[in-house]
């Protein structure tokens, strides 16, 4: 069994900074100083690389990390296809997916006891390809188990944004440990051996794989140098190891089961050595968590309801400047003191496609009864799908006498917003058996006309008509 060698109280320090470059040694000395892969390590550890970025991108968009460890990550025996439960339809295959234009709603997911965090991943909706480094993948994951100490995972599709629900996660990666609770996020980049284990019991949240590009910090433009999420609150962990380079069972198998996803599909391998075996290491290509409490939130403190990017955490480009791949937006708590505006979201049609959950309580701009859009659950509105707020908040917003008033009390909820058409799958639509088949029913069945006309006016369309009819 693996030999853990880190004190606990040291398990989950971290080091702060977005896109920094960070370095951690375990063991005094581990880190080579000035070279990066000198003729022999230190204390007998091999260098190995691992990038995030070509080798030529710019210097400003460059991703690598030096690894120092106990065995290079190429010692295993050759990866076989497996089929791990539930991951049927995990392919963002144009051909597997529904493109529709209805407005979606999904009852929260069910708790998944028999699952571990990879084979409790749903994929829900997507658009791309990871053939191709191109698009994003959208999850839920529901989890009832720890992953076994002798086993990780790595995703060569894409880099992974964790939006935990309930449950805590304790992540360890090959860079050390993460504890994420809910209303913090992780994110695990691609190519990261991670374990997935449960310190609390089940967990349930959202995931989105970027098979394009990374998320970055949004420009601040006007704002300035400070505000919504600080450079300085991404929180990376700090070196940790096991010493086992070698063990086997008692019936000689290779004791660590690696699990790889590469385009969407499940292959396996297992290593006789310990992956989590990173004495030391350097580099801007690491996983970080960061808690959304720490959002500096903005907002308007004259009138109207601005566009949700003022509250984006973290943003994927595509090459088209201001037009992402993927934004991830919160909504938390906040003062609204907007004078003649009416305040939640209004009715819109969006060119980009917006898929919300629910952290905790209650959104804003669904208030319509019980069953609605409830922690766990979650929302797609597709490219150009009308919505707003249901009948009830509309006719509340509109009526309340306004003053400085606070929304979203204990609650958060957030929004994967892409420019990309997003497909549902099979399980997304049918399968899991969560979509609310009345929500636009009872969100917007009961909008009333509040039209009054004036004395003397007509409609005009009509009024062609008559004329029309008199020729
Ligand atoms: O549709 C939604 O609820 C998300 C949303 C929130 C908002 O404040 C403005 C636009 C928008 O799409
Ligand atoms: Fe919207």
């Amino acid at each position: 069994m693996p030999v853990t060698t880190f004190d606990v109280k040291e398990k989950y320090r971290y080091l702060n900074g977005f896109d920094n470059h960070h370095q951690s040694e375990a063991v005094p000395g581990a880190l080579p100083i000035g070279h990066n892969s000198p003729q022999k390590p230190p204390h007998g550890l091999y260098a190995e690389k691992l990038s995030g970025t070509a080798f030529t991108a710019p210097r400003h968009e460059n991703k690598q990390t030096w690894f120092y460890r106990i065995l290079p990550s190429c010692c295993h025996p050759a990866f076989n296809p497996v089929n791990l439960p539930n991951t049927d339809d995990i392919s963002t295959d144009p051909s597997t997916l529904h493109f529709i234009p209805n407005q979606l709603r999904w009852d929260p997911f069910a708790h998944d006891d028999a699952t571990d965090f990879v084979s409790g991943l749903r994929l829900l909706a997507g658009a791309g390809d990871p053939t191709l480094k191109q698009g994003l993948g959208m999850y839920i994951y529901s989890a009832g188990r720890s992953m076994s100490p002798t086993s990780a995972f790595y995703s060569a599709d894409g880099d992974l944004l964790i939006v935990p629900q309930e449950g805590v996660l304790d992540i360890r990666t090959e860079f050390g440990h993460l504890l994420v609770r809910p209303m913090e996020i992780a994110l695990i980049p691609r190519g990261v051996k991670y374990q997935v284990r449960l310190p609390t019991g089940p967990a349930r949240g959202y995931a989105l794989e970027l098979y394009q590009g990374h998320f970055q910090l949004p420009e601040l433009g006007p704002i300035g140098s400070n505000g919504l999420a600080n450079a300085r609150d991404f929180q990376v962990p700090v070196a940790s190891f096991d010493e086992d380079h070698g063990s086997v069972a008692d019936d000689g198998a290779n004791q660590y089961a690696i699990t790889a996803k590469f385009n969407n599909a499940f292959f396996r391998t297992a290593q006789a050595h310990t992956p989590f075996n990173v004495v030391a290491w350097h580099g801007n290509y690491y996983p970080f968590k960061y808690d959304l409490v720490r959002f500096n939130t903005i907002g308007s403190i004259s009138f109207d309801h601005p566009d949700p990017s003022i509250f984006t955490v973290l943003s994927a480009p595509s090459d088209k400047v201001g037009t992402s791949i993927a934004d991830f937006v919160i909504f938390p708590p906040r003062w609204l003191v907007g004078e003649d505006t009416f305040r939640p979201p209004w009715y819109h049609r969006n060119t980009m496609s917006e898929f919300m959950g629910l952290i905790g309580g209650e959104y804003d701009a669904k208030k319509g009864g019980d069953g609605g859009f409830v922690p766990g659950g979650a929302s797609l509105h597709n490219v150009m799908s009308g919505h707003g707020p249901d009948a009830e908040s509309y006719e509340g917003a509109r009526e309340r006498r306004l003053g400085p008033e606070k929304v979203g009390m204990g609650s958060c909820a957030f929004m994967f917003e892409s420019c990309l058409m997003m497909g549902v799958t099979e399980w997304g639509l049918r399968k899991c058996d969560r979509v609310q088949e009345e929500y636009v029913e009872h969100s917007w069945g009961s909008v009333r006309v509040h039209w009054k006309k004036p004395e003397g006016a007509k409609a005009t369309g009509h009024l062609l008509e008559e004329e029309e009819g008199k020729e």
